[in-house]
């Protein structure tokens, strides 16, 4: 079975140590066993310390760069390394810089693809600050950009230190982030605090099951979150009833095995990739033209189709990384190319 994993993004000082911390007590409270990677810019483990000094659990650091670019190449070996202790999940925090979509890609690449999937984007908004970042980075577009992914391909929002601001500006924000997205979870909340059972609840059935346990388990505990709750800070959920865990991320991984008799025309293969453009936000995979001929590695990113050689040896597949996909619609119309 694939390991469900949970991205942890937001900007820098946003507060996701500090919701990882309490996502991990909560874990071990559930009998749950973690994998954590943790990606920070500088070469100082700082984050790690903090974790190791608040929890006994390992951790798996990927210093001075960021996973979803530099740090991209040693992502596989660093899931491996964790997937080795045989974890229900794995919990990875991005560093503040980080999309999270490079993220839901890298998870595509051939060496992870049939052990990890993707569960849900967890993005910690700092809400003191976030109506000033445009101002603050105007003249980096590639950052605000970063900025404005990271909310937009989130499963849940978690509006941080709202203890930090006013009403007016609350209602500011919770106008601006729904027209970035309106279909995630929104939490206001102070130091991280959110009902734990939107990410974990699925995944304790799931180890129960494992082990044949054949108790229920309460899917999310509302009440438990609320007591947690600084006073006038109530734990709020919209877009979602309470209660009720999101158990796939919006953003969307399908993938298709390839059979190897089949053969396409590069022209078909385009012309599909551009109808789905507006929901597509990734697709790359292996593919033979022909059944003889060598395997050609495709990339959609962008909006921009580009193919290049490949020694990739094994099945040939594709995958699509997309928002509001519809898996059996994008599986008939793509069968519908091979010839
Ligand atoms: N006042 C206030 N402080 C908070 C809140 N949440 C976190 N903090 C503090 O903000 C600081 C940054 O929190 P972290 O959880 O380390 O933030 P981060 O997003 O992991 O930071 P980076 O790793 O630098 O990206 C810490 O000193 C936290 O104690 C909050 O809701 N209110």
């Amino acid at each position: 079975m694939k390991v469900p994993v949970i991205v942890i993004s937001g900007f820098l000082g946003s507060g996701k140590t500090t919701l990882l911390l309490r996502l991990l007590q909560e874990a071990k409270a559930e009998g749950l066993r973690p994998g954590i990677i943790m990606n920070e810019l500088g070469q100082l483990d700082v984050d790690g310390h903090i974790l190791r000094e608040q929890s006994d659990l390992p951790v798996e650091k990927l210093l001075d760069g960021c996973v979803c670019c530099s740090k991209r190449s040693e992502l596989a070996g660093s899931i491996r390394t964790v997937l080795r202790n045989k974890p229900d999940l794995l919990v990875i925090e991005l560093t503040g810089v980080a999309n999270p979509e490079e993220i839901a890609d890298a998870l595509t690449d051939p060496a992870l693809i049939e052990l990890v999937r993707l569960k849900q984007i967890v993005t910690v908004v700092d809400a003191e600050h976030v109506l000033d970042y445009n101002s603050f980075f105007e003249s980096d577009a590639q950052l605000i950009r970063t900025l404005r992914r990271q909310i937009e391909t989130a499963d849940i929002l978690v509006l941080n230190k709202t203890d930090l601001i006013n009403d007016a500006k609350r209602k500011k924000i919770g106008q601006l982030l729904p027209k970035y997205n309106d279909a995630a979870v929104l939490i206001p909340t102070a130091h991280s605090i959110i009902d734990l059972g939107l990410l974990l609840s699925d995944v304790v059935k799931q180890a129960k099951q494992a082990v044949a346990v054949s108790s229920a388990f309460p899917m999310v505990k509302p009440a438990a979150a609320a007591a947690h709750a600084a006073p006038n800070q109530p734990v709020e959920q919209t877009r979602l009833e309470k209660g009720q865990a999101p158990s796939f991320s919006r953003v969307q991984t399908i993938s298709l095995a390839l059979a190897r008799t089949a053969s396409y025309s590069r022209k078909d293969i385009e012309k599909f990739l551009h109808k789905f453009k507006n929901r597509l936000l990734r697709a790359k995979g292996y593919i033979r033209l022909n059944p003889e001929g060598p395997a050609l590695l495709l990339q959609f990113a962008g909006n921009r189709v580009t193919w290049s050689e490949s020694a990739h040896e094994g099945q040939p597949y594709i995958v699509f990384i997309g928002i509001n996909l519809n898996d059996r619609e994008l599986e008939q119309q793509w069968r519908r190319l091979e010839q």
